[in-house]
């Protein structure tokens, strides 16, 4: 997985940095968290750089609606963790597409790799889930990753490709194009040991190229794909300075407003120095 994909002009994608707060907040502490990250962003340093980026902070449900108040007329969207497959009917404990888009969501993660493992959920079951994002009008945030043991073994590619692929396959181009990939190695997620950038290039790469033979060229020049796994700010830099890697999918590191902000402001910073959208685009 070493060659160059053919179509990834990065400065045509907006970069995304998505917080992933799992299960931590209660209402009140994500709606300080919340703010944070907003002052961060907008506060005495002036708009991030690039004010081309999106940022999304994804709290657990209970603390949705605190933080979309405390988000309220600022450009960072709110996303929610998971999705039922359908829309209303008895499914006990289950939260659907439009529950979330009335409390404010504009994105779900999909198919984290917690959920995945620790919950059963398996590719077609990821697949309804994206499918229902994508009806009830929220962009997915499709989680993809091999384990250590599945790394050591050389199948990375196969699992990576293989799970992205299932859940891609059926979409519409136009679809597929609105669907943000985030590669997440499953050993570097809280392990505070990333994956190289040049290894997460070559993932990344791989993901574009599936993506150009399942729906396209244009669409694989469109659709984002982030990393994620032991993100900080430190770090983000070598991860956007990579043609195929479009921002981050963020956990430990998103649950210090400051850190969070700082690391949007590196990743802009490395993004702009690798010849992306610059400082004094349009904010979100
Ligand atoms: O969704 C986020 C990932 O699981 C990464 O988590 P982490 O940044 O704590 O490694």
């Amino acid at each position: 997985m070493t060659s160059p994909a053919r179509v990834a002009p990065a400065a045509g994608r907006r970069p995304l940095f998505a917080g992933n707060w799992k299960m931590h907040t209660l209402p009140a502490e994500a709606a300080r968290l919340a703010a944070a990250v907003r002052e961060g962003l907008e506060g005495p340093a002036g708009p991030v750089p690039a004010g081309a980026a999106e940022v999304v902070l994804c709290p657990p449900f209970t603390s949705l609606a605190t933080a979309a108040e405390a988000l309220a007329g600022s450009g960072i969207a709110l996303g929610a963790q998971d999705v039922a497959w359908g829309d209303f009917g008895a499914f006990t404990g289950e939260v659907s597409a439009p529950m979330l888009r009335a409390l404010g969501c504009r994105y779900v993660i999909v198919g984290h790799s917690e959920r995945r493992r620790l919950l059963g959920e398996d590719d077609a079951l990821v697949q309804r889930k994206l499918l229902a994002a994508l009806a009830g009008g929220l962009v997915p945030i499709l989680c993809v990753g091999e384990d250590a043991a599945q790394r050591q073994e050389g199948r990375t590619a196969a699992v990576v490709l293989g799970q992205a692929a299932y859940a891609l396959a059926g979409l519409e181009p136009e679809e597929a194009a609105r669907v943000v990939i985030a590669y997440e190695p499953v050993w570097a997620i809280g392990s505070g040991q990333p994956a190289t950038p040049a290894d997460a290039q070559a993932v990344a790469a791989a993901i574009r190229r599936l993506v150009e033979r399942l729906h396209g060229p244009a669409t694989a020049a469109a659709v984002r794909i982030l990393y994620g796994g032991s993100v900080k700010p430190d770090n983000i830099g070598g991860f956007m300075a990579q043609p195929d890697i479009d921002g981050a999918l963020v956990g430990g590191a998103s649950l210090d407003g400051t850190a969070f902000a700082r690391l949007v402001r590196e990743g802009m910073a490395a993004r702009a120095a690798a010849g992306g959208p610059a400082a004094g685009a349009e904010r979100p």
